[in-house]
């Protein structure tokens, strides 16, 4: 069995990307997201798990570079997407928050997306 990947979702607005904060003592800012089912794209998943974790619809754009590897069986892809519909509602994380690219602080996210946070510092 291959690494399972997990998709995270950059949603990008105006200057700010979005941010969700993943409570518990394993917690930190993430990409809203999840893994990605039998039978799905990533993109498919993506659009799903903001829909299920924000009650956003989401049109999918390109991906952020290469994946990162976040343990032995999962791995951290991150695509940039607009908001088409809704507007994000705080359901599964402690907080939404939406970051301007200057206001993005690395150590505060977890460790597999900090460097997906350094791209959108510089272009976000
Ligand atoms: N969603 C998300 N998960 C991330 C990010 N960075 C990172 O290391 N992870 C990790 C945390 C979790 O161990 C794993 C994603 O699991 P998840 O619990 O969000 O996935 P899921 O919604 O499909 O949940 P489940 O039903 O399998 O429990 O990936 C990120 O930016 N977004």
């Amino acid at each position: 069995m291959g690494v399972q990947i997990v998709v995270g979702v950059a949603v990008v607005r105006g200057d700010r990307v979005l941010a969700a904060y993943r409570p518990g003592p394993e917690g930190g800012w993430e990409f809203p997201g999840g893994k990605v089912e039998p039978g799905e794209s990533e993109p498919e998943a993506a659009v799903r798990e903001l829909h299920e974790e924000l009650g956003i619809e989401v049109e999918i754009g390109t991906s952020l570079g290469p994946g990162v590897d976040i343990s032995d069986k999962y791995r951290l892809h991150v695509y940039r997407a607009s908001i088409v519909a809704g507007e994000p509602v705080r359901t599964e994380h402690s907080e939404l928050r939406w970051f301007t690219a200057a206001e993005l602080v690395e150590e505060d996210w977890l460790v597999p997306d900090r460097p997906f946070v350094r791209l959108l510092r510089n272009k976000l």
